[in-house]
């Protein structure tokens, strides 16, 4: 009996949005990489073709009708691209007047079925309702007209290939003599029967009009239908309506970005969607920063019945990376037959819409076209692609690859430094590095980029090749072998000491730049202090200074005299940035380049807002700007082993100290926990429960009360509540300015575009407040009221 056996492919494209001409180029090499595997059919993902991340230029009519030309250009590609594949990309559609997020498929130089999404997302950094409308016309198929753009080129197409198919036939017919030049000889023979499809030996007219709505495609030998990210995640997730209407293939392209500990998550979910109805489920994703604060996290894959049989990177540099797998689709059906209760409630459901193609998935000319390109391909390649192009099995179970936070931590704000770096014109990187945790941890990050980015040119990746060669400047017969030699190009660091910074951290600084291959800067900035505190006593106080509380000074003065000295670090930071690469005498592209000052405010410090505002906590761009304390510690431990650079242990081991007041006896006073008032590890408590657990003050009393019972008096949760609340709230107006972020951590209080509240309250909260006391006299009542009751007992 001969098996459907598919071989399918689903793809990571690092698109960047409004970038047309790249975009469509990375859909194209993809498609090119689907074909040379055999391929019958090629996944891409959600909005690929503008970029996931347009937000309100989705509002702009441009990036639709650019959409619909970058869509005309592949199909009229001169390589003929969906030829035999069935090609499934992601763009926005206008349909009657209504905006829709769309899954556009195509084959044979046309379009086939324009498939809107049913359940947007719009929750934490999504706002797809802003720009899109769900389709909301279940189970119904409407006419879309094409645009002229699209008509014309599938009509282009089909000129091109009757003027190669007449030129075919003179050629056989001056060849072979009057008997030879059957029509359509070679072609594979298939014949439309559908819509769109097929069609294209027989000369058809061009269809001006496709059909527009929630179909399922009825293929010759399996029925293929798309869900879209979100729809994935919902309670009444398309799938499963589809698995029991019998669809074998369901395939999401995502825009799905990474947050800590996530992955699990989606691979449950698409595991948990093909165990229950069984079926094949393709997921694709964008990778990659697509120009904003998410970093997407690929993981394309493919799942069978509950299990994974294939699963690209989540973190690279590579900027297409296609994932095939070869599928056998009866599979799904005796899966889904051995089950008595799917079998009832599969029995019962109405049929979808469906749109009839005739093109096989399995085995059938298409495929045999799909597998000659690969043969071809592979012959040219070499005996390893040719193993790759072999008869057909079906790919077995693997395990899923899911990494630890540490290196989730490396690797992602890694690659998206390497995106932005690549695609902002900069030449480098420069981090005022204190030698403390914070700061550090980004210098591992830019180090652990280095390691990537010379791990690719090994591999031979062309495009960071390039990339490589422009940022860093190399001459055209060179290339970095090194990631120490990589990051003495690229990262520049300093250490701006004061009276008041520690031979320690200093030390520490040094020791870290050395490891990781960094320039390194040791400047002293008490003049530029003085002169600054100087001017001020001169031109306000008539010569009277201002003092540390350390020397008798205010909490104003103390305070000030902080903050001076942050801050100028923060102009001596952007004034190296511009200046460096010329003072070192760096060539880049002509002149000597400019450097992206890097920010290293923790999400938890943001929280709380404890920091200078405009200090050096203002940057161009954060990497770990939404990672908690807790988080990156563990991997300051972590990298010192993983990434070879030993110093980040004692970083990690040492207490954290702003190393902004006078030291007392040689030792520094001021240590972050007892400066807040409050532990990181209680901030990042309270975090989770303000933002993620949506509590207000009395709910984050509650639940700190049901967690802390026995340990604490009420009276005391009642404090640390109000504390936090206060401290918040006095500092809220800083997260309006933070430095823009990877957004990593559920709980960030990114003013800008994640955690939308007010900046001004009243810090007193007096309604909030008066309730906690309320309920902190009520429980410790009743902890007294149980405690003499055990008395009496005894
Ligand atoms: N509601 C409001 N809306 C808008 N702006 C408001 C505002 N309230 C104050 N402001 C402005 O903000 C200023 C106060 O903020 P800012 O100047 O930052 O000063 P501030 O928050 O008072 O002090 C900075 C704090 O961060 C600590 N720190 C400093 C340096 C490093 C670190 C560390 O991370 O280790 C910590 C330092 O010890 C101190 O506790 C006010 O002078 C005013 O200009
Ligand atoms: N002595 C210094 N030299 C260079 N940069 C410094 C110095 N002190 C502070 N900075 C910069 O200012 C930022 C904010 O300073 P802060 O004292 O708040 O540090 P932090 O957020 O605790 O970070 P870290 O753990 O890196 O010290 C630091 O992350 C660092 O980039
Ligand atoms: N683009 C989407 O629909 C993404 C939504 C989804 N909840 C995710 O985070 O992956």
């Amino acid at each position: 009996m001969v098996r459907r056996l598919a071989t399918l492919a689903t793809c990571n494209l690092n698109q960047w949005s409004m970038d047309f001409e790249g975009n469509l180029g990375r859909i194209k090499e993809s498609i090119r990489q689907a074909r040379a595997r055999g391929a019958t059919y090629r996944v891409g993902p959600e909005l690929e073709v503008p970029g996931y991340g347009c937000e309100d230029h989705f509002l702009e009519l441009d990036t639709v009708t650019h959409s619909w030309e970058a869509v005309a250009d592949l199909l009229s590609d001169p390589e003929d691209l969906t030829r035999g594949l069935l090609v499934d990309v992601g763009m926005p559609v206008i349909h009657r007047g209504v905006m829709y997020n769309c899954r556009v498929f195509l084959l044979d130089g046309r379009v086939l079925l324009i498939r809107p999404k049913l359940h947007l997302a719009n929750d934490g950094n999504y706002r797809e309702t802003r720009y899109f409308a769900t389709w909301k016309h279940r189970g119904r198929v409407e006419p879309h007209r094409l645009p002229d753009v699209v008509a014309r080129a599938v009509a282009a197409r089909e000129a091109r290939r009757e003027a190669a198919a007449a030129a075919e036939e003179e050629e056989d017919a001056v060849a072979e003599g009057e008997e030879g030049g059957g029509k359509g000889k070679g072609k594979g023979g298939r014949r439309g029967g559908g819509v769109g499809g097929g069609g294209d030996e027989q000369g058809d007219v061009v269809p001006a009009e496709v059909p527009f709505g929630d179909a399922v495609l009825k293929l010759r030998d399996a029925l293929l239908a798309a869900e879209t990210c979100e729809e994935l995640f919902t309670p009444q997730a398309p799938h499963i309506d589809l698995a029991l209407a019998g669809v074998e293939v369901i395939s999401n392209g995502s825009g799905s970005h990474h947050q800590l500990r996530k992955l699990d998550q989606r691979l449950d979910l698409i595991k948990g969607a093909t165990a229950k109805a069984g079926g094949v489920y393709l997921y694709a994703n964008q990778r990659g920063c697509d120009g904003g604060r998410l970093y997407f996290d690929g993981c394309a894959c493919v799942a069978v019945n509950g299990a994974l049989v294939a699963q690209g990177g989540q973190f690279g540099l590579a900027e297409v990376e296609v994932v095939t797998a070869t599928v056998d689709l009866d599979e799904v059906v005796s899966y889904r037959c051995s089950i008595s209760s799917l079998r009832e409630q599969a029995s019962a459901m109405v049929s979808p819409a469906l749109v009839e193609l005739d093109f096989r998935l399995c085995g059938g000319a298409a495929a045999a076209a799909a597998a000659a390109a690969a043969a071809a391909a592979a012959a040219a390649d070499g005996p390893a692609a040719a193993a790759a192009a072999r008869p057909l099995y079906p790919s077995r179970p693997i395990t899923p690859k899911v990494l630890l936070p540490e290196e989730e931590i490396a690797y992602g704000p890694a690659c998206w430094l390497w995106d932005y770096l690549r695609r902002c014109g900069a030449s480098g990187f420069l981090i005022p590095l204190s030698g403390g945790a914070d700061s550090s941890s980004v210098a591992a990050i830019v180090g652990a980029m280095c390691q990537l980015v010379v791990a690719a040119v090994a591999a031979g990746d062309p495009r960071v090749i390039s990339d490589v060669r422009r940022v860093a400047g190399y001459a055209p017969d060179q290339l970095p072998s090194d990631a120490r030699e990589l990051a003495g190009r690229l990262l520049s660091c300093v250490y701006m000491g004061t009276v008041n910074s520690s031979r320690e951290t200093r030390e520490r600084a040094r020791l870290l730049c050395e490891q990781v291959g960094a320039y390194h800067l040791s400047l002293s900035i008490d003049s530029v202090v003085e002169a600054v505190v100087g001017l001020f006593a001169a031109a306000v106080t008539g010569g009277r200074r201002p003092a540390f509380k350390a020397h008798g000074g205010s909490t104003a003065e103390n305070l000030a005299l902080q903050n001076i000295q942050a801050r100028l670090r923060m102009v001596l930071a952007f004034l190296l940035a511009q200046l460096l690469p010329w003072a070192r005498g760096v060539p880049h592209r002509g002149g000597s380049g400019w450097l992206l000052v890097l920010g290293s405010a923790n999400v938890d410090e943001c929280l709380r807002g404890y920091l200078t505002k405009y200090d050096c906590s203002s940057a161009d761009i954060n990497p770990i700007g939404s990672i908690s304390k807790t988080d990156l510690r563990s991997f300051l431990q972590w990298a010192a082993t993983n990434l070879g650079y030993p110093v980040l242990a004692e970083v990690e081991a040492a207490p954290p100290t702003a190393e902004l007041e006078p030291l007392i006896e040689g030792q520094q006073p001021q240590l972050d926990e007892i400066d807040m008032g409050m532990t990181y590890a209680e901030l990042s408590l309270y975090g989770r429960l303000r933002k993620v657990a949506r509590a207000g003050p009395v709910a984050m009393y509650n639940a700190c009360a049901a967690m802390w019972r026995g340990r604490l008096a009420p009276a005391a949760i009642a404090t640390k509540v109000k504390d936090f609340f206060r401290f918040y709230s006095i500092n809220r107006h800083k997260a309006t300015v933070l430095t823009p972020s990877y957004h990593m951590e559920s709980y960030s209080p990114d003013d800008n575009r994640y955690d939308h509240r007010q900046f001004l309250y009243n810090v007193r909260w007096p309604w909030q407040f008066k309730r906690i006391d309320e309920l902190a006299a009520r429980d410790a009542a009743a902890a007294e009221a149980v405690a003499a009751e055990a008395k009496a007992a005894t």
